[in-house]
């Protein structure tokens, strides 16, 4: 049931809209836990790449590549994807 304090944590003026938001909400907490799990399982195959790379007497970073990474998200989600894929490099390979 909807409750005053429904209304103002979700900033709907209305009990249908604080309903429909508190449901949307919670799919968007659980697509959040779920795409980080996905950077963390990102992070630790970039990190397996890495170290095979650094083992064998090689860089860390492989600019090629890291180009080709941001183009695949430039692709699909436009400018902000470049910002985002340059987010996850820097999770998954530190600071260059
Ligand atoms: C994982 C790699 O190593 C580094 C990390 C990358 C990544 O996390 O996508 C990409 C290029 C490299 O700087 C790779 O070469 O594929």
């Amino acid at each position: 049931m909807t409750t005053p304090t429904d209304l103002d944590v979700t900033g709907a003026r209305t009990a249908d809209a604080a309903d429909v938001i508190t449901g949307a909400r919670e799919r968007i907490d659980a697509l959040d836990d779920r795409i980080i799990g996905l950077i963390q399982e990102r992070m630790a195959v970039s990190a397996v790449i890495q170290d095979a790379r650094i083992s064998s007497g090689g860089r860390r970073v492989n600019l090629s590549r890291e180009m080709e990474v941001l183009a695949h998200y430039r692709e699909a989600l436009g400018r902000p994807g470049t910002a985002l894929a340059m987010t996850l490099l820097e999770l998954c390979r530190g600071r260059i």
